[in-house]
């Protein structure tokens, strides 16, 4: 697999999008031709950059509105195109792309663009250099890559060929099948892109909105099985306009890239393992089985509170490391791991961010295998010295630098509770109070981050996203991504925050970076564990009465049932699958969120037609009189 990717994707000026993207390992580049004009060098500067930098010039774009022009501007744009020859030249790179015409005098007819085509084909072989023509979704004539094709393949000229764009082809929803007649010789580079399913302009939609394969909702995999069966093996080349990576940071959305680009050609492969794809080996995407950890970073102060905090929610402190300052809290199959360390990974993270969640484990089919996965995607695996006796974890690096560490159940990482862990007797049995398991772990990071999460963690995990909902903060929009497995056992929620007003801006901020801002228990009878949590001394976070006003009348529920919410100070939901239950502690520190919930039936969701009202709840609690508003 040869990949590169347009320099319109990455921000920065030339010189810091090359060093993001031959970091990032891609073969190549597409030096679109504001970034050159905009370049305080020559074209043979830029050129001598960039394969200096390891990186080959695929193709100089686009060079705009030329074919089907009458007199006299027919003649001007086979001038231009010679002007832009020299500077393919200067470059060195052979292929320019000409998109189709969107000009209001271009004259249609396939015969006429052929024609043109065949003269531009003589006069590119002549420079040694070769034209690949593109069909815009929003061309005047051509927008549809069936008669860019049949404009190519009557021009008939060695020099002329195709270049195919994901996006326009599947904007338009044109059937993909018909990619796998060309001959793959006459496709000169295929650049991809995905997008979100937003209905606006396909102009609008193109500029501003595409994103990586995986990243967004078209069927780009079918896409590019298509241009597989061809036996298409040149460059596999991103050209992404999107308003957050222009302004994201260069080397991760590089990486996102990259990684986008390996994930789509594995899955294809997978999809259709008879076409020829060239790919490492690498293991399928892993089944996770669920949460197995959650473990937080912090000193003898936030361990005292936190402990505290855990014992209201029914936790027991039932084991201590066997030669680590860690505790371990335990319900039903929830495990809290305490790390109050004065070295090590965990240690650097409570210095950095508080007290906080610094790690979280995930029981996955086969915990080397996704390390191994992971990397080959381009993601860090960690590692730091283990004690005697202590298991070596495999772990990547993921959100805010935080740790993801894998458990299975293939190896003696089963065993590690037994092995790493002294019981403390007597303990576990005298609480718990009905949670089983962690149904959600919220991570909070800047709006711009959450496509970069998406793809990690679809790409690594079995995993797919939900629809993205919008959270209605008293201070602004929180953007909600969840994603989830088949069966429920791993439910992440990602959410972007656009402002540091809101609950989760102001976690950000005050944690110093991305991290998991919320953790929500799941219960069997939410009832019963609010009635013993109660029992415990536990108080909920305290709703408005005007909610329970709101819900009965919504839903149209039994006033017994809102009686009993009101009572509980619990919120309720109810989609076409079934109903949610959730009620909320207080939060805690920089608004932190613990929450216990219950689902019943089928229920998909997380409960976001409540989070405004629940969010002006936890601001009031956190917001003392007389302190500044949140
Ligand atoms: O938006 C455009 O004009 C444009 C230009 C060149 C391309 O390759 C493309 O896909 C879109
Ligand atoms: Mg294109």
């Amino acid at each position: 697999m040869k990949t590169s990717i347009a320099t319109v994707s990455i921000s920065g000026g030339f010189a810091d999008k090359l060093a993001a993207i031959a970091e990032a390992g891609f073969d190549g580049i597409e030096i679109f031709e504001n970034d050159l004009v905009a370049f305080d060098g020559s074209p043979a500067d830029a050129g001598k950059m960039a394969r200096d930098a390891g990186l080959a010039i695929t193709l100089f774009q686009p060079f705009r509105d030329f074919e089907g022009l009458p007199e006299p501007q027919r003649s001007r744009a086979f001038d231009r195109a010679e002007r832009k020859f020299d500077v393919m030249h200067e470059l060195g790179t052979e292929l320019m792309l000409v998109c189709s015409s969107v000009s209001p005098v271009a004259l249609g007819g396939i015969d006429r663009a052929a024609a043109d085509f065949r003269e531009l084909g003589e006069r590119a072989a002549r420079r040694g250099l070769r034209v690949g023509y593109e069909a815009l979704a929003w061309g005047k004539h051509v927008n549809d890559h069936r008669d860019a094709w049949e404009i190519v393949r009557r021009a008939d000229h060695p020099n002329i060929g195709l270049i195919l764009d994901s996006f326009h082809t599947l904007a338009r929803r044109i059937d993909v099948s018909s990619i796998r007649s060309i001959p793959k010789d006459k496709i000169f580079i295929v650049q991809l892109a995905d997008a979100p399913a937003i209905d606006m302009d396909l102009l609008y939609w193109s500029r501003h909105f595409r994103n990586m394969p995986g990243e967004g909702d078209l069927p780009v995999r079918e896409f590019m099985q298509a241009v597989s069966a061809t036996g298409y093996d040149g460059y596999l080349s991103l050209e992404i306009f999107n308003d957050a990576f222009r302004g994201g940071a260069a080397r991760a959305i590089a990486i996102d890239g990259r990684r986008s680009l390996v994930n789509l050609m594995d899955q294809v492969h997978r999809a259709e393992p008879a076409l020829q794809v060239t790919l490492p080996e690498m293991p399928d995407r892993v089944a996770v089985h669920g949460v197995e950890f959650v473990e937080f970073a912090t000193d003898r102060a936030g361990a005292a509170e936190l402990d505290r905090f855990l014992h209201g929610l029914g936790f027991g402190h039932c084991g201590l490391h066997v030669s680590k300052s860690v505790a371990l809290y335990r319900q039903g199959k929830i495990n809290i791991v305490v790390n109050t360390e004065k070295e090590g990974f965990a240690h650097s993270s409570f210095l950095v961010h508080g007290t906080s969640v610094c790690a979280i484990g995930l029981k996955v089919e086969d915990a080397q295998a996704t390390v191994e996965r992971a990397r080959l995607l381009g993601a860090e695996p960690f590692e730091q010295p283990v004690g005697s006796g202590e298991l070596l974890i495999p772990a990547i690096r993921g959100v805010g630098g935080s740790l993801l560490y894998f458990i299975d159940d293939k190896s003696e990482l089963s065993r590690v509770w037994d092995v790493e862990f002294r019981p403390l007797k007597g303990n576990a049995a005298l609480l718990a109070d009905g949670l089983t398991r962690v149904d959600h772990v919220g991570q909070t990071m800047d709006h711009g981050e959450m496509l970069t999460w998406l793809l990690f963690y679809t790409s690594i995990f079995q995993t797919r996203k939900a629809p993205l909902v919008d959270v209605i903060d008293p201070s602004g929009i929180v953007r909600s991504q969840a994603i989830e497995n088949d069966d429920g056992s791993l439910r992440l929620t990602l959410n972007g925050a656009g402002n540091r007003r809101t609950l989760a801006g102001h976690f950000i901020a005050e944690s110093f970076g991305s991290n998991v801002q919320h953790l929500a228990f799941a219960c069997d009878d939410i009832f019963s564990t609010a009635a013993a949590l109660k029992a415990r001394g536990f108080e909920p976070l305290q709703m408005s009465p005007n909610y329970y006003d709101d819900v009965e009348a919504r839903f149209g529920l039994e006033p017994e049932l809102a009686d009993r919410l009101r009572d509980h100070n619990m919120l309720y939901d109810r989609d076409d699958f079934g109903e949610y239950f959730q009620l909320y502690a207080p939060t805690w520190g920089e608004g932190f969120i613990f929450e216990i919930v219950e689902r019943r039936g089928n229920y998909t969701g997380y409960g976001a037609s409540n989070a405004p009202f629940r969010i002006a709840a936890q601001k009031r609690h956190m917001r003392p009189a007389g302190m500044p508003r949140l």
